[in-house]
């Protein structure tokens, strides 16, 4: 038994302790009230983005969210997301290692920090400006995918296609194959079919419960398969063997001399330092399944309202006469088909885009972030704030172009692939893919709904807001 003296010290040390222990400072901002222990981790819910919107309502333009002992700053104005993304303090990155290619290693764009990211990105930038967006080479290389594409469309003679996504994905795949690694293959071809599923199935597989990982990593041990960790993991393996295979046939045939695409440059470029995989596996998984999705919500709202198809046909015939096919050098006058890729692009596939996190302690408009805090750019939010948008909720290329439809107006609440040091590099890239993509489809097939479908816009909740699986018919315009 302790003496009275033992107990007595025993209470003076213990209240000493939580008296005198460096406090940790909380982030002064307004937030939901949560739970002890988990904080607001069980009222975000599936359908995360929506919650986020009431809270950005409700709590303003920077709020807090806690989840467990973490606390999140979630940013839901235009204004401050643009200051906050052109600053240092913010291009920090908390990619969980299970969301990385080699579990617990940061390695890539996506992920990485410092000077590994600063490297990495300079040269992507780099090579695919040089690759050229907008030449003809590059130009050439999508009209492939899209004329195989058009063939494996016609062929089902107008019966109803119910799997469009898996189409788009191939040829989408292929495409940004193609530019990487100078190889193509034949969209049927099982080795770009096993690529394609895995990468699309990764986003489907992490399912309503991504988010939630992304927050809770611990949830990869308690319900793996449950929380898409598993999904991920083996997108992943799969990614990693059919891209390393590559480079190894790269290198065996490297010639230092005359770089043949996208990875000889790279090899020719950090030959010695690091693992060139990297970077391709992070723009291959972020760049494939954006433009397939984007495409596949483009066919949905096609079918959904027969109006759309009309002027975007009638846009094209007016450019081309319908006597060849429409190609990047039209853009400039086809001010409906941009329109509609920017309300495309304004759905927001994925809520958040990649969430950031803070270098170093850093103060903000007189709020104190500690270093590491996470910083999520509610951009689902500031693309359907109703204060900006009116009606959100509604499909409306027109939003996007001036009374008398004809320009197209810049609109700068509008930004998709972000803003700031981050900025997606890829984008110049997508809206060509998608741009050529789109047109050349319309202008070759009549594009309707099955008489007996349903058409759902709401979207199904993974990684990215995608459209449920739905019927589309497909039939061959005499032009
Ligand atoms: C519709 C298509 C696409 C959309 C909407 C999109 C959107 C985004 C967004 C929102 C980010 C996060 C930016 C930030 O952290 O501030 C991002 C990052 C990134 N995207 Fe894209 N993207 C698309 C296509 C592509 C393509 C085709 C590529 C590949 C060529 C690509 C490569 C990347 C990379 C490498 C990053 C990471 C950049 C970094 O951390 O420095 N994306 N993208």
């Amino acid at each position: 038994m302790f003496s009275i003296t033992v107990w007595i010290f025993i209470v003076v040390a213990v209240l000493a302790y939580f008296v005198l222990k460096p406090k940790k400072r909380t982030i002064n901002l307004p937030g939901p009230w949560g739970l002890p222990i988990v904080g607001n981790a069980f009222q975000i819910g599936k359908r995360m983005h929506i919650t986020m919107a009431k809270w950005g309502m409700k709590y303003g333009p920077m709020c807090k969210v806690k989840l467990g002992p973490m606390e999140v700053v979630v940013i839901s104005d235009q204004h401050v997301a643009k200051e906050m993304l052109a600053m240092d303090a913010f291009v920090g990155r908390t990619t969980p290692p299970e969301f990385v290619l080699y579990e617990g290693e940061t390695v890539g764009i996506i992920g990485s920090e410092g000077e590994l990211w600063e490297q990495q990105r300079r040269f992507v930038v780099r090579q695919l400006r040089d690759f050229g967006f907008g030449k003809s080479s590059m130009e050439s290389i999508i009209m492939e995918e899209v004329n195989e594409l058009g063939e494996r469309l016609a062929a089902f003679k107008g019966e109803p296609i119910t799997n469009m996504k898996s189409f788009l994905s191939l040829a989408t795949v292929n495409s940004l194959w193609s530019i990487v690694a100078g190889t193509r293959y034949s969209q049927d071809d099982p080795k770009l079919r096993a690529l394609a599923h895995r990468l699309s199935g990764a986003f489907n597989d992490a399912g309503e419960n991504a988010g939630a990982l992304f927050l809770m990593k611990w949830l990869k041990h308690i319900a793996p398969e449950f929380c898409g960790y598993n999904g991920i993991r083996r997108m992943f393996a799969d990614l990693a063997e059919f891209v390393s295979k590559t480079i190894q046939e790269h290198k065996n045939t490297f010639q230092e001399d005359s770089p043949r695409d996208f990875i000889d440059v790279y090899l020719k470029e950090i030959k010695s330092t690091t693992d060139p995989s990297s970077s391709f596996h992070g723009a291959e998984a972020a760049g494939a399944d954006t433009m397939a999705s984007t495409l596949n919500w483009a066919i949905l709202h096609i079918i959904n309202n027969p109006e759309i198809l009309r002027k975007l046909q009638a846009e094209i015939k007016e450019v081309t006469g319908n006597s060849r096919p429409v190609s990047f050098s039209d853009r400039p006058k086809m001010p409906y088909t941009l329109a509609m890729i920017n309300e495309m692009l304004r759905l927001t596939l994925s809520p958040f885009g990649v969430p950031h996190c803070v270098l170093n302690d850093t103060e903000y408009k007189g709020v104190f972030l500690p270093k590491g805090t996470i910083i999520m750019i509610n951009l689902h939010f500031l693309h359907h704030d109703p204060r900006v948008w009116g009606d959100p909720e509604n499909f409306r290329p027109e939003r996007f172009l001036t009374p008398n439809e004809k320009s197209l107006v810049k609109n700068e609440y509008l930004n998709p692939f972000m803003v700031g040091r981050r900025q997606c590099p890829g984008e110049s890239l997508a809206r060509d893919t998608i741009f050529l993509f789109l047109v050349n489809l319309v202008q070759k097939f009549d594009i309707l709904k099955e008489p007996s479908s349903e058409v759902d816009l709401e979207p199904e909740i993974g990684f990215l807001l995608q459209p449920k699986p739905y019927k589309a018919v497909f039939l061959e315009r005499k032009l």
